[in-house]
């Protein structure tokens, strides 16, 4: 494959297995649940968002020069803040914060549901044990994400009377942050995946990516809506703190 078909391959499996596609998105875009059930979703993916820093401080260590960790530790500042204007997991609690969690409560993890705690958790090993190249790789479902943000903020905005665009105020800022690092990240891939073997092998990050976002709105469907199974321990809308 030359570089822009490899692109465009990494194009297709987004098309194809992005969690935009997933009816739990479907349902939070469209104002179909409720308080609860929104909580659920923001409670859990505090997860994610207090993870990233973690797993782009175990790739920023395995980058070669200065010009790539410069680079990389831009992402570390725009999700930890650089202790004057807060970065993206502070956001992230203003979040939970406007939905009415208690924040001790989601810190805490206490109310996470197993499926987040093991998707996330497996991205982060992935990005530590597997070579540099795929975990670059797998950094980049970012090329989707401005488009479901959008969806996502316009969608809750108007579906929502308990959601501001104070609340979402996260999001915000990821509009331009995302695209900077696929500008990065994509090049990278493009110059480095310079066989068929490393081809295949950053295509196969980006799926196992996408299929562990999608696995987390799997635990959140199977909690929160259908059946509504909450495992023992996890989140109950209105018994926030256990
Ligand atoms: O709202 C979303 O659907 C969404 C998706 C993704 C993604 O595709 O991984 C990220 C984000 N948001 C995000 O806010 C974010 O900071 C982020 C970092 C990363 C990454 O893999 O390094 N993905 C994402």
């Amino acid at each position: 494959m030359s570089p822009d078909e490899l692109e465009a391959a990494l194009n297709a499996i987004g098309a194809e297995r992005y969690h935009i596609h997933h009816p739990f998105h479907h349902l939070l875009h469209g104002g179909k649940l409720s308080k609860g059930q929104v909580q659920a979703w923001a409670l859990n993916r505090y997860y994610y968002q207090a993870s990233i820093p973690a797993k782009d401080a175990s790739l920023l260590a395995r980058l070669p020069t200065p010009e790539l960790r410069r680079e990389w530790r831009r992402r570390l500042e725009d999700h930890d803040g650089d202790g004057v204007h807060p970065g993206g997991v502070e956001r992230w609690l203003a979040l939970t914060d406007g939905l009415g969690l208690d924040r001790d409560y989601v810190v805490s993890l206490r109310g996470l549901l197993p499926g987040t705690r093991f998707a996330v958790d497996a991205y982060v090993r992935f990005v530590r044990e597997r070579t540099l190249l795929e975990a670059i790789a797998s950094s980049l479902t970012e090329m989707f994400s401005p488009n479901i943000i959008s969806q996502r903020v316009s969608g809750m905005l108007r579906n929502y009377d308990f959601v501001t665009e104070q609340t979402l105020a996260y999001f915000k800022p990821r509009l331009t942050q995302a695209p900077q690092d696929v500008a990065f990240a994509l090049d990278y891939v493009k110059v480095h995946a310079d066989t068929a073997e490393k081809q295949q092998a950053v295509l196969d990050a980006l799926r196992f990516k996408c299929d562990l976002l999608w696995a987390q709105l799997d635990a959140l469907h199977f909690a929160y809506v259908a059946p509504g199974l909450p495992p023992p321990g996890a989140f109950i809308p209105g018994d926030t703190v256990r």
